[in-house]
């Protein structure tokens, strides 16, 4: 207790003494001017704390529901930016501008660690009320800023680091503020970028909310940038006047404020007219095209479209691809309804079914924070449809038009894996190609590289991976040239990393380096849209000439289908063969579907069971112990027990049935410890 008060002595003292005395710590001015507001505009003395004010709940949600579209546009930015950061002990916040905080996204542990600090919804943390703090200051400098710990005016706070940005509105008036508050001691240097970064999303999407009758524009003097954070963008009435223009616009265009393009034409910015830029954009299937500043002869790509509130908006050839999806981004509250999005319809490639509502949102997020550079970790039981939806998230990104590269870690020998990814120069090893070979790493460049089974990268490679990851250049094998190269990461994996990082099997940096958003991929039995999958792919496998009896139906939607997808696909590959034309029926279906055995619920399986085969009776004794497996691995190896039953054992069968290599098989059985008597 002493101590405590001698620290706020100290502390107090301190403060007084440089308001006082006007002493300045070198990069130290915003603080020293908050410091001397809190002392002589609001009259606050930092030995004299306050209990911190918290609104009741009448007053928060009429002011929720003043700024209900900036929540709704912050709310999903927010969690992308609280799951980038990766900490548990740390809370993204959102304040109007009088200070209360109106939206926050934490663990439930440290909001309630932090909640009697005043740092939960309905707070209020104006620099009046709480002294020198991150949303607070940052109101008031209308700027953003970091307040580290004993910054802060009020010791109670000196345990906090706070950093926080504004977010404008259309009109350019400042309409909340964004703040990351953690326990953190250091200032993380990128944070205030991070924060910038999002709350740039948001002002964005605030455009694109407030103003769906308009056309909007996007513009950029480099064209890969035009789609990007880094865009100009304009909403444009039908007849060409601006209506609002974001920060990047107003830079770019070399203007300060709103009022000085508000009501202005096209023509009066471009040498172009709206009409003109809608017809030019429609013909590139919404690639930039060139125009120039009025009265200059500045450069930019822009493109632009009809109003997101039009039903037919941009509709063009293009809108079979993914990349309709990135001209039309998809504002939050319609993510919430009930119907699929306009922007994942596009999303999908063209014979993947995609319907179940938490894929959808999995694939609106991947679309977004691919967009933004950061890396995608799929997480899914095998068969789940990593892989389609890695392509859909490609297809759907800023680098649509480069090359998908899919590498299964998996299905490569472990000698294999480093050139296939790497590359070599010719004659680099015994049995290398002659010509030498360019690594999948580098035939993605400009595209995407999508890393399955990730988890079963060697841990050398983990390294190598880990160094162009961070450098984005690559030394194929046998050469000392760097290349540049630049992807978009996408990795998938249906073993828990973070469990193999545990067990020192997968580099912690690179799991983190590879995690920048986790999605899981639904299983089979999950998704809501199992029907519409069922019949879709049963068109798709049998040209469209098979229909399935109301039994067969009810006894495939009744499997829990542990090999997901991807047996489904054999399923109804080998039934509609065997219905021929005729209608399908239980008679068609594979006795396993007929009388599944129970899933497995646990992830303990002992390894006996596997090699129940094998084991002569009595040799219990010697048998090895349980081994652990995931309810995943669990389940994987239950449908590979069945499958081999069903097959009399015969590996070659299971891996043709299965689409897979023999190696690759080989290589899951032993994983999951399931022996055979004759490796063929
Ligand atoms: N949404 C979908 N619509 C139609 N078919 C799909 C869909 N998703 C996956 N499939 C099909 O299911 C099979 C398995 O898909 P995919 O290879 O993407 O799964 P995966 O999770 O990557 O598998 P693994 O775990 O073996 O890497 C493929 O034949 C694929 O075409």
């Amino acid at each position: 207790m002493g101590t405590l008060l001698r620290e706020t002595d100290r502390h107090a003292e301190r403060i007084m003494v440089m308001v006082k005395n006007g002493t300045h710590e070198p990069g130290n001015d915003a603080i020293m001017r908050s410091w001397s507001r809190c002392v002589n505009e609001y009259r606050l003395h930092p030995d004299r704390p306050r209990t911190p004010s918290v609104i009741d709940r009448a007053a928060l949600e009429s002011r929720c529901e003043r700024k209900a579209d900036v929540i709704d546009c912050a709310r999903y930015e927010m969690t992308t930016l609280y799951q980038q950061l990766a900490d548990a002990d740390l809370a993204v916040l959102l304040t109007d501008t009088d200070g209360v905080i109106i939206h926050m996204v934490s663990s439930p542990a440290f909001s309630a660690e932090v909640a009697p600090l005043g740092l939960r919804t309905g707070g209020l943390w104006s620099e009046a009320e709480a002294g020198t703090n991150g949303m607070g200051t940052c109101i008031a400098a209308a700027a953003p800023v970091a307040i580290r710990r004993e910054d802060h005016f009020f010791t109670q706070f000196s345990n906090l680091t706070c950093s926080a940005v504004p977010v404008y509105d259309p009109s350019g008036e400042i309409a909340a503020v964004l703040d990351v508050s953690s326990r953190s001691k250091q200032m993380q240097q990128h944070l205030l970028v991070l924060l910038g970064m999002t709350a740039r999303m948001i002002e964005n999407r605030l455009i694109d909310q407030r103003f769906r009758n308009a056309h909007p524009l996007h513009f950029h003097s480099r064209p890969e940038f035009v789609y990007t954070l880094h865009e100009g963008k304009l909403a444009v009435d039908d007849e060409g006047h601006i209506l609002a223009a974001n920060r990047s616009a107003l830079f770019q265009l070399g203007l300060q404020s709103m009022d000085e393009i508000r009501s202005r034409r096209i023509e009066d910015l471009f040498q172009t007219s709206l009409e003109d830029m809608l017809q030019r954009s429609m013909s590139s299937s919404f690639h930039p095209v060139v125009t120039y500043r009025a009265n200059a002869a500045l450069r930019f790509f822009a493109v632009a479209r009809r109003p997101a509130s039009s039903a037919t908006a941009n509709v063009h050839p293009i809108s079979a691809t993914a990349a309709a999806a990135l001209v039309n981004p998809t504002p939050l509250p319609e993510r919430r309804s009930p119907h699929r999005p306009a922007a994942l319809r596009a999303v999908s490639p063209s014979r993947a079914t995609f319907k179940d509502q938490r894929l959808l949102a999995h694939l609106e997020t991947a679309r977004r924070v691919i967009a933004r550079q950061t890396p995608v970790l799929l997480w899914g039981e095998t068969g789940s449809g990593k892989e389609v939806f890695a392509r859909a998230t490609h297809d759907a990104s800023p680098h649509a038009d480069g090359a998908f590269v899919a590498v299964n870690c998996a299905s490569l020998p472990e000698t294999l894996i480093e050139s296939e990814l790497f590359g070599y120069r010719a004659g680099a090893f015994t049995g290398a190609q002659r010509s030498g070979r360019r690594g999948k790493i580098l035939q993605a460049d400009g595209g995407t590289l999508f890393l399955d089974e990730i988890a079963d990268m060697p841990l050398e490679l983990q390294a190598r991976l880990l160094r162009v990851l961070d450098e984005r250049q690559v030394t194929p094998l046998g050469t000392e040239d760097t290349q540049p190269v630049d992807f978009q990461l996408i990795s998938g994996s249906h073993q828990n990393l973070p469990a193999l990082v545990r067990e020192g099997r997968f580099r912690e940096d690179l799991y983190y380096r590879l995690a920048g958003i986790e999605l899981e991929l639904p299983a089979l039995r999950e998704r809501s849209d199992k029907r519409e999958l069922i019949h879709d792919m049963l068109k798709a496998e049998s040209g469209g000439d098979s229909r399935l009896s109301a039994d067969a139906e009810r006894l495939l939607m009744d499997y829990p289908w542990p090999g997901n997808i991807r047996q489904l696909r054999h399923v109804l590959r080998s039934a509609s063969a065997l219905a021929d034309g005729q209608a399908i029926t239980r008679e068609h279906l594979p006795a396993l579907i007929l009388h599944p055995a129970p899933m497995s619920a646990h992830a303990h399986v002992p390894a006996q069971v596997a090699m129940s085969c094998d084991t002569p009776a009595g040799a219990e004794e010697d048998a090895p112990q349980p081994v652990k497996l995931n309810p995943i691995q669990a389940n994987e190896r239950q449908v590979l027990l069945q499958m081999l039953e069903q097959h009399r054992w015969n590996v070659s069968n299971v891996a043709k049935a299965l689409d897979v290599s023999r190696n690759t098989l080989y290589r899951k059985l032993h994983k999951l410890h399931i022996e055979v008597s004759h490796p063929e």
